[in-house]
């Protein structure tokens, strides 16, 4: 496809374990609503409207590249793209955030989901990520993603945000057969996904395991992992069959701090930490073969200036400066000012310096 020679492979070089000359940052959610730009083109247009028109997820996509100097983009997109190919509606409610107005009720409500055909409805994100990756010029990797398994079925079974996934969590315990069922459906989707968003142009890739802190780890270790698991090492294979260069891959799954040392060992480049994990004790659980990602608390960002920049050059003590992604433990939040998300990325770039 051409597309432009890159210029910046920090990020890329970070995640196989390659020296670099300071710890490259990117934000999770760094395309979205803290920043003015987004939501003026949200007065203008619905939400899953954006994500299937490419030259406006394009434009989202761009936006935060243009005022920070972030060391990677994320594709504008959601995780929740998925549940809408397999054939449930999600609708963005303002206020209220995405409602399922039909979630999974029971086992049999899973003869509903049409898995036939589903990569294919996901032409518009193949779409968006070849069109980014030309109008990004080489200036950072673009980076792909997608939701894991667990995180994916309990959206589709709650229908809506839960302070608890009780509904999705009885389907764990009443429903393990039906679970695991909707599980590997959602995980070969996923698996022919991330290889579609590499041959798109993706350049990395990252599974959203957000929901990892509702599980026990024997559930954890059941519902979550394998799949978890399956989708890093199909989604390498399936790359090398066909004869693309592998992708670094991402992990990050909130909450799940039990899980670390299996997460280590499951194939991922990178383990992403929630602000909840001390990096210290995660790289001595973990060891040198993984780099790790985060973990700012995203309210840090609410600090004074001044105060921000000593809790980044913290956090780039305690991690040090090899197999490190500065990031935040969570995705940034929409009342953040804008200056105080470039106050994060220039600490970043300041205090990961490599001596
Ligand atoms: C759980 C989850 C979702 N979506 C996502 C996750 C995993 C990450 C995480 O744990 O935060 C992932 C996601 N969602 C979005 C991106 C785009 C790329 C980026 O900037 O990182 C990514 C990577 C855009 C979005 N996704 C959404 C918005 C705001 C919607 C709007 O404009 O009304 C954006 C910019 C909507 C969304 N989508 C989702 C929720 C819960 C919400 C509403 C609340 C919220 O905004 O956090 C599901």
């Amino acid at each position: 496809m051409n597309f432009p020679v890159l210029q910046n492979d920090l990020i890329l070089r970070a995640a196989r374990g390659q020296p670099t000359e300071r710890a490259p940052v990117w934000v999770m959610r760094q395309a979205g609503r803290y920043l003015p730009e987004f939501r003026k083109m949200r007065e203008k247009h619905g939400f899953f409207d954006i994500c299937q028109t490419p030259e406006l997820a394009c434009e989202i996509t761009l936006q935060p590249i243009r005022r920070f100097p972030l060391d990677a983009a994320i594709i504008f997109s959601d995780i929740l793209v998925v549940p809408q190919a397999l054939g449930m509606v999600v609708e963005m409610r303002p206020g209220e955030g995405p409602v399922f107005p039909e979630p999974l009720n029971m086992p049999d409500d899973l003869d509903k989901l049409c898995s036939k055909d589903s990569v294919e409805k996901l032409q518009y994100v193949f779409d968006a990520l070849t069109l980014t990756r030309h109008k990004l010029e080489g200036k950072v990797p673009l980076l792909g993603f997608t939701g894991a398994p667990w995180t994916l079925m309990s959206y589709m079974i709650e229908g809506k945000g839960s302070k608890t996934q009780a509904k999705a969590k009885k389907w764990l315990y009443q429903h393990p057969e039906a679970s695991q069922k909707l599980l590997q459906m959602i995980t070969n989707l996923n698996v022919d996904y991330l290889v579609g968003q590499v041959k798109a142009g993706a350049q990395m890739l990252q599974v959203f395991e957000s929901h990892g802190e509702f599980l026990t780890q024997e559930l954890f270790d059941k519902f979550s992992l394998p799949y978890l698991t399956a989708i890093v090492e199909q989604v390498k294979g399936k790359l090398k069959a066909d004869g693309i260069p592998e992708v670094p891959m991402t992990v990050f799954a909130k909450g799940a701090h039990f899980a670390l040392e299996q997460l280590a060992r499951t194939g991922y480049d990178v383990i992403g930490l929630d602000w909840t994990m001390n990096p210290e004790s995660s790289r001595a659980r973990v060891g040198n073969n993984v780099t790790l990602q985060g973990n700012l608390d995203p309210c840090a960002l609410y600090a004074p200036k001044e105060e921000l920049a000593e809790k980044v050059a913290k956090m780039a003590l305690a991690f040090g400066s090899h197999r490190w992604i500065a990031n935040l433990g969570h995705g940034i939040y929409p009342d953040v000012d804008p200056d105080h998300m470039e106050a994060f990325v220039e600490a970043v770039q300041k205090f990961s310096v490599k001596k």
